[in-house]
This record gives C-alpha cells, structure tokens and sequence, in this order.
C-alpha cells in the first residue's frame, strides 16, 4: 500500500480551444483517454497496482477503494474525473501472464464539456501540493516533448503468434464446434507484429488515432495503445452506459448497386444480414444479462443502428442502466466492469465454454487486449472500454497488433480473415504501415 495519496484538483483554463486535449499528446509515456475533444491526459506516476489472475479486478478494485478512501484532496473543481484519479487496463482472461495494472498519475489534465481542470497526486509526505505544485508539475512533464516520425522503408509487418493459416483452421474448427451445438458464438482473434526501423512514435500514433476516430475512445496505458468503438461500461453518478459492437461491414471493399448510397448500402448488407443480426443479438443478449442485477430500470434501442467509423461500419447498441437497485450500493465503475466482462462481443455464447475454446483455438496469450482499458475516479465514476482496433508496445520497435471476429455458425474462414484486416487498418495507418 502506498503512503497516503494527497492533491489537488484545479480548474484549467489554459487549454487552447482548437485542438483540446490533443494538445496534450505529446510524450510517448503519456496516459490517456480521449474521445472527440474531452478525456483525461495524465503524466507520471505517484503509484501504482499490479495483479494477475482470478482475483484481478478484485484485488485492484480493493486497493483502490483502500487508496482513495485514504487520500486527501483539495478538489476545486468536483465531478467525475477529477480528484484521485487511476488508468487502468485489464488482461482479457485470467488464464494471462500479462499484469493487469491501475496507475494512479502525477499529473491529469481532464476535459469536459469544455470545462478543464488540472490534478497533481503524490505518495510522497514532503511534497508541497498546491496550485503553483500542480502547475509546475505540468510544465516539467511538457518539457522535451517526443519527436514525430516518418513511415520507412525498413518498416515490416510479420506474422504473430496466429498467422493466416492457424486462423482459418481455428474458424473452421470454431464453426464445427457451433454447428454441433456447443455453443452459439465464438470470437476468434489473432495477431500481427509491425517490426518498425526506428522507434515507435507512440504520441504521434495517439494524435492520429484521436482525429481521424472521433467517435472511439482512444486509450494509452503504460504500452497499451488503440482507439476503441466500444465501450464496455461508463459509470456516471447512478447511471451505467454500454455500447455494445458487434457485425462489421468493411467500408474499403464495398460492392454498392446502381445509384445506391454507401448509408443505403450499409443498411442492405449489415443491417440486412441475418447472420450479422444474430451476431449483435448474442452480445447484446449477454451484456444485458450481466448487467441486469445491479440495475433497478434499463433501457436500450430495439433494433441496432448503423455505426459508421472510418475503417468499418458496425451493428451498434447503446445500452443506459440505472444503478442501485432497490435502493441497494451502488457498484463502482471498476467492479461493473468485472461483473460485464468478457461480453460475448469479444468472448463469445456461453461465457466459460468459448473461453476454454478460444485458449484452445488461438492459442496465444491475448494479453491485454479485449480487455477492459480506461479509468476510475475516487467516487467509483469511470469509463471502461474494450481494447480493441489497438496494439501493445513490446519495444521501441516491435509493436504487436490484435483482431479478432465474432463466429457465428454462418461464419467463414475467408470472411473472418478479411475483417481481421479493416480491423488492423487503424493501426497500421497509424503507423504508417500497410496490410
Ligand atoms: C473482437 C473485435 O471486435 C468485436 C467488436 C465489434 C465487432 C465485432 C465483430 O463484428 O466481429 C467483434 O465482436 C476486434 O476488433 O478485435
């Protein structure tokens, strides 16, 4: 346990109107969660939390509790996301070696509706924590930003731990498996690893992310990169907020009719696409039955729409529940996060058996991805997306991307394989790299 948490939260007037919090993208080590022009940056570290296994969530959920019931802040400003603040990214099973972690920033900028503010958090008892500490603080971390970077001809991308091949025999083996009747869907991923001539600008790959996917959340923790469409929980105040993904439609290999429009066309051919309806149906179905003991009323729309993102279009439902029910505690952020995860969005239909399958079929270590990535306040408020359409920094200059398709019993492997590339393209453009 760290000593006690002290800061201060003040309101940040000082971020310039156009480019927002991108403004603040611009060390490789910066912590972040940004969508459209709101989120959090956060600089440093004052402390953080590592666990593996069953007990993951749990063990970081506890820590938290235990931190930030102990910490002393002098929050000017209130709200979610300000006060003590941690990001955090869970590994996708609890079969991983990879370390979950909360870390807990020294520094935070945060963005809201236009309202700013500025945290400085510290363990350290001899630190002055005030505004002119806050401030100072921040501009130590804006000091020597990272340089930018250039695609280059020594740029490659090889095989993971899954090539092609494996992933269309584990389609082919997955699909056996649901037209037997074990289970009815099963989401398959695999890797790719973009071995780069010069290192990795992580900022720079953020900034990109962040313009061009204004409607994903685009995360960064502790290696942990991407921009994700979906978002696993948000906890605001007694209100959780879901958007279920899951059918995709690739929008660079589009075979319109005559006079058709791409909207009419995305329409026909993933809203019109009973196997896609299906697909979206079984997530939805299983985050709603996670869901459903802790809410008191839940709302969500009757029939998917159509998300267009720049790479793809996706069957898309929004999902609001009102926490605490019968009057009951309301659940943290962190702990709806572990009763909703693995959706059948990234797992698949029944929970625990496309799990042992997906150990058995892939056969690699997802790590962190698919897993929960986002941040919690004090209060228990936070924003927990999937880490998806992302990648993890093994080195300055390897960088291994993830992607993975839901399979369902009309699923083919060709099929599968291709959707795993318009789900590479936003990383791999960010990197400069092609497929
Ligand atoms: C598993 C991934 O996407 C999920 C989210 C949206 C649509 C999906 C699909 O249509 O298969 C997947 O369920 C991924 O991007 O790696």
């Amino acid at each position: 346990m760290p000593d006690t948490l002290r800061g201060i939260t003040i309101p940040w007037a000082a971020l310039p109107d156009t480019a927002g919090l991108l403004e603040y993208l611009v060390r490789d080590d910066v912590l972040c969660w940004v969508r459209r022009d709101g989120g959090l940056a956060g600089f440093g570290e004052a402390a953080r939390f590592t666990a593996t296994g069953p007990e993951r969530f749990r063990a970081a959920s506890a820590w938290w509790r235990t931190v930030a019931t102990g910490a002393r802040i002098e929050n000017h400003v209130g709200g979610p996301g300000t006060g003590a603040v941690a990001f955090g990214s869970f590994a996708f099973s609890w079969t991983s070696r990879h370390a979950s972690r909360l870390i807990i920033p020294s520094v935070l900028v945060g963005l809201d509706g236009g309202r700013g503010w500025l945290t400085y958090l510290t363990c350290d008892p001899d630190a002055e924590v005030s505004a002119a500490a806050a401030e100072a603080a921040l501009a130590g971390w804006l000091e020597g930003v990272a340089a930018g970077r250039a695609a280059d001809d020594g740029d490659r991308l090889v095989p993971g731990q899954v090539s092609e091949e494996d992933y269309r025999a584990a389609v082919t083996a997955g699909v056996e498996r649901i037209a037997r009747g074990e289970l009815s869907k099963l989401v398959l991923a695999r890797d790719v690893v973009a071995e780069l001539a010069s290192p990795v600008a992580t900022a720079q790959v953020l900034r990109e992310l962040a313009v061009r996917y204004q409607d994903c959340w685009t995360y960064a923790v502790d290696g942990l990169v991407g921009s994700t469409p979906e978002m696993l929980i948000k906890v605001d105040n007694n209100v959780a907020r879901a958007r279920v993904l899951a059918g995709t439609l690739d929008r660079a290999n589009i075979r319109k009719r005559d006079g058709e429009s791409d909207a009419d066309y995305a329409q026909r051919v993933l809203a019109g696409s009973e196997k896609q309806q299906h697909e979206h149906e079984i997530a939805i179905d299983s985050l709603t039955a996670k869901l459903e003991p802790y809410t008191s009323a839940m709302t969500s729309h009757s029939e998917p729409f159509v998300l267009q993102l720049p790479n793809v279009w996706h069957l898309a439902s929004d999902v609001t529940a009102e926490l605490g029910r019968g009057g009951g505690p309301v659940p943290s952020s962190l702990e709806l996060a572990e009763a909703v995860h693995p959706t059948a969005a990234v797992c698949g239909s029944p929970t625990e058996l496309a799990g042992a399958l997906i150990r058995e079929l892939e056969g690699m270590d997802r790590g962190p991805y698919a897993g929960p990535v986002g941040w919690t306040d004090g209060a228990g408020n936070g924003e927990w997306g999937i880490a998806l359409r992302g990648a993890v920094v093994e080195s300055p200059t390897r960088v291994r991307l993830y992607a993975g398709c839901g399979i369902v019993e009309a699923s083919t492997p060709e099929a599968e394989l291709a959707e795993t590339w318009a789900k590479f393209r936003p990383m791999l453009e960010a990197l400069g790299l092609r497929g």
